[in-house]
């Protein structure tokens, strides 16, 4: 496969509401669009990197400085025979893994388009229908967060994330377990809200049946991550500390926790994602899709990978509505049933996309082609 020509476009589009957790709000997606371009075949991705390195270190900024500098001019240069091949192109390029899934999920959706089989067939899935779960974001009180969940429940979500911090925890999840009962699905997470000097207030939330608690501790942590799972049975998710394989091995190895949220960007693409979905099955530790309030494009990635068997856990793979007035895929990411998405079984993502939407959207565009890169 030889990559012709590469298409950024830099969208901004806003969110129905601002969304708030413990590392800060946001109001809107800044992202890129990115298109691979191959014998007439186009593969689309998209960057899930945060205009602020609140989350991870990477910047819609950074990632389109990394691509255009040494990502694309690779792509468009080395010669590929699969998508895992770009994984191994790129492995010389430390981190930078938001930068590198942009490209390398638009090469796997390019590659199923090419074989006219669906994404999720190419990565070896194997569910038609998946389980979805939504987060909910911090509000001013308990009872406007207890408000949010009662329409996610009534809409059928199969998980309710909500997003803690200190100040805003117990009381938030003894509230919910007050009005929904014990066999709501929750979990809570704090993204590095805390540290172990509050033990005692963390091990608190062991008496409330949580399904699990996402990154308590620091974002670059499994150590003491692991002397928290120890002393307490709710399981811990590891997110932010998860960036490769060989991360998954390590906190898996030290007991760091029993879940993993698997973010395709975060991870680098589609083809670690599915490498650390590997060994946690191998392991018996249950995996789930983790969101970063993508469009449809990325949202369609994120089906394709959770049709994978140990993807147990209802994934943040929300519908479109949850978040946008207009989606920039057609048709928009909507339940087959309460709480279900059909995994698409049109060739590759399986979303055509909606170029009025992103042409409305579009804020930036640059092409890169061979003749005008060097490495
Ligand atoms: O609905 C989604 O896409 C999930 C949103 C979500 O919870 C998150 C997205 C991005 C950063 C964080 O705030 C958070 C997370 O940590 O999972
Ligand atoms: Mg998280």
């Amino acid at each position: 496969m030889k990559i012709e020509k590469v298409e950024i476009k830099r969208l901004h589009l806003p969110l129905k509401e601002a969304f708030e957790a413990s590392i800060g709000q946001q109001t809107k997606r800044d992202f890129l669009l990115v298109s691979v371009h191959s014998e007439g075949a186009v593969g689309y991705g998209e960057s899930v990197a945060m205009p602020t390195p609140f989350y991870n270190e990477e910047t819609t900024e950074t990632v389109l400085y990394m691509l255009e500098t040494f990502l694309i001019p690779k792509l468009l240069s080395g010669t590929i025979e699969s998508p895992e091949d770009v994984a191994r192109l790129f492995s010389p390029i430390r981190r930078n893994q938001m930068a590198k899934s942009a490209l390398e999920s638009a090469v796997w959706d390019l590659h199923a388009k090419q074989k006219g089989i669906s994404l999720a067939r190419a990565l070896g899935g194997t569910r038609q229908e998946i389980e979805v779960g939504v987060s909910v974001g911090i509000e001013k009180s308990v009872d406007a967060v207890v408000a949010k969940v009662e329409g996610f429940v009534a809409d059928g979500y199969k998980k309710i994330k909500v997003k803690i911090k200190p100040g805003f925890d117990i009381a938030l999840i003894e509230g919910l377990r007050k009005r929904f009962g014990d066999s709501l699905p929750l979990m809570a997470d704090a993204n590095s809200a805390y540290s172990l000097d509050q033990l005692d207030l963390i091990k608190e939330l062991d008496d409330y049946n949580l399904i699990m608690i996402e990154q308590p501790l620091a974002h670059d942590d499994i150590v003491d991550h692991a002397r928290l799972q120890h002393q307490m049975k709710t399981p811990i998710c590891l997110d932010e500390s998860i960036h490769t394989f060989e991360d998954a091995r390590r906190a898996i190895e030290l007991g760091s926790c029993k879940i993993i949220n698997i973010k395709v960007g975060r991870v680098g693409g589609l083809t670690e994602a599915k490498k650390i979905h590997d060994l946690c099955l191998a392991h018996d530790v249950p995996v789930w899709c983790g969101g970063m309030f993508e469009s449809g494009v990325g949202r369609a990635h994120n089906i394709a990978i959770t049709s994978l068997p140990n993807f147990t856990i209802p994934g943040d793979t929300a519908t479109s509505s949850r978040y946008w007035e207009r989606d920039i895929v057609t048709p928009a990411v909507e339940f087959a049933k309460p709480g279900i998405l059909a995994v698409p079984d049109g060739p590759g993502i399986g979303y055509e996309i909606n170029w009025d939407v992103v042409k409305a959207l579009q804020v930036m565009e640059k092409s890169y082609s061979q003749t005008n890169v060097t490495i």
